[in-house]
């Protein structure tokens, strides 16, 4: 088969529309990045927006609020509106705001309501760490106890979730539900329509944490009904480490009161009369709360230039593409290595793909000597994430064949296997 040559990735790439956007990025030296679902690159882009607001700060001061190229007071909202095009948002109703655990803290603030039995939230098993913290300790201000009243569908096999068993979950005594867009392990997207109409149907607000999937995969959250959603931009957003989050609040909840005061939720007109009075946006940016992180939202600027030039539809795509081809040679080069396919490999994967071994916290140690950077999910995941940007064909060739000399060698046997501290 003509898949296993080099020649193969390369007429592929020679082919890719998407090609170009690799000269973009900064690659770091000798390395195929693969971990761009945990962070992604910086891009030239976002370097340029990063200095144009330390310059608008180094030659402004204080005018740099409503001065500039990019005032720094309306940026959440300016930032905001161009994210809404990748989950699906109307005017309005997404705002650049926060971090993804903070964000979720304002939402579940505003959306958990619990009234006589109907006290749980609904999370899953699979959910990253930091959401079900915030979860628990939201019902502990309430003066629940999490054990009895966070409630967490279980996966049957460790890996996926079944729609159908987190509908069986949506019971009466169910106050709110949140849930991940994309499962950080196995990549799993889940259908988010379907879980929208059901949890609507019983009368349970939700919403999703789309942390793995902005960026990756294509969401209509206004078309859906979901209620709220929230994110960071730091994956496949290419923000930069810490960079701003977001949020999504579907415009039939405009008007309602966030759960967390602060004065940039004010209307943009009133916020300085200083009014003890909050006098709060009508929309999504009511869920502000504090003096936005200017230059963390800075790089988000360039980044997003280029999903507004590309479009999902096309990045959904080419993903789609680097990830089954991985999987193909995967499946033709690494047959005696033992390793698990542990993400879908039908079109319900997102953005990366999880094989495990047990080895493989050194293996991903043996990866990175060789200058292929994935990383090591606990207990035995290595995460790979063909990037559309800035990944080509023949990266995802190069790093199936490093990893097969790994395999067949046995050079991840000089390594512990035990994690980084940042894994
Ligand atoms: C699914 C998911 N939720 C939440 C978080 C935590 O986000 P943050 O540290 O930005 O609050 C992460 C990643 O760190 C994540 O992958
Ligand atoms: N947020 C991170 C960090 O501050 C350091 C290292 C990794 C992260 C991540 O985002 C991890 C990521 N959410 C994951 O899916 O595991």
């Amino acid at each position: 088969m003509t898949l296993h040559t080099l020649s193969h990735a390369q007429e592929r790439d020679r082919q890719d529309k998407l090609a170009p956007y690799k000269n973009e990025f900064y690659i770091p030296a000798n390395s195929i990045y693969m971990d761009g679902n945990s962070l992604g690159l910086l891009s030239k882009r976002a370097e340029r927006t990063l200095h144009e607001l330390l310059n608008t700060w180094k030659t402004l001061g204080i005018d740099g609020w409503t001065e500039g190229e990019h005032p720094w007071f309306y940026l959440s909202e300016q930032v905001g509106e161009k994210m809404a095009p990748l989950v699906g948002g109307m005017q309005g109703e997404t705002i650049a705001t926060g971090s993804t655990t903070t964000n979720l803290h304002q939402l579940v603030s505003t959306f958990y309501k619990p009234d006589g039995n109907k006290t749980k939230i609904l999370a899953d098993e699979l959910n990253f760490p930091s959401d079900i913290y915030a979860l628990k300790s939201q019902l502990q201000l309430k003066g629940y106890d999490p054990d009895e009243h966070l409630v967490r569908v279980k996966s049957r096999d460790g890996r996926y979730l079944q729609e159908d068993d987190i509908i069986e979950a949506m019971t009466t005594d169910v106050a709110l539900i949140a849930l991940p867009a994309v499962l950080y392990r196995s990549g799993q997207v889940l259908d988010m329509e379907k879980l929208t109409k059901a949890a609507h149907e019983r009368n349970i607000p939700i919403g999703f944490d789309l942390c793995h999937s902005i960026g990756a995969v294509e969401h209509q959250l206004h078309d859906w009904g979901t209620d709220f959603a929230f994110w960071c931009t730091y994956k496949h957003l290419n923000g930069g480490p810490g960079s701003v989050g977001g949020l999504f609040i579907h415009e039939k909840h405009f008007g309602k009161t966030p759960g967390l005061a602060g004065w940039f939720g004010s209307k943009k007109g009133s916020q300085f009369d200083m009014d003890h009075k909050m006098d709060p946006a009508e929309d999504a940016g009511a869920y502000q709360i504090g003096t936005p992180h200017v230059l963390s939202l800075a790089p988000v600027i360039g980044s997003l230039e280029m999903f507004e030039e590309v479009g999902m539809a096309a990045i959904r795509e080419k993903s789609l593409e680097l990830t089954a081809y991985m999987l193909e040679l995967v499946e033709q080069e690494l047959t005696d290595a033992n390793f698990i396919i542990g993400n879908p490999v039908d079109e319900t994967r997102g953005g990366h793909l999880l094989l495990e071994h047990e080895e493989a916290a050194r293996i991903c140690k043996a990866l990175k000597e060789d200058g292929v950077i994935p990383d090591f999910r606990t207990p035995n995941g290595i995460r790979l994430a063909p990037v559309a940007l800035y990944n080509s064909f023949e990266d995802v060739w190069h790093t199936v064949q490093k990893l097969k000399v790994i395999m067949d060698e046995k050079r991840y046997e000089k390594f512990e296997n035990k994690r980084g501290v940042v894994a």
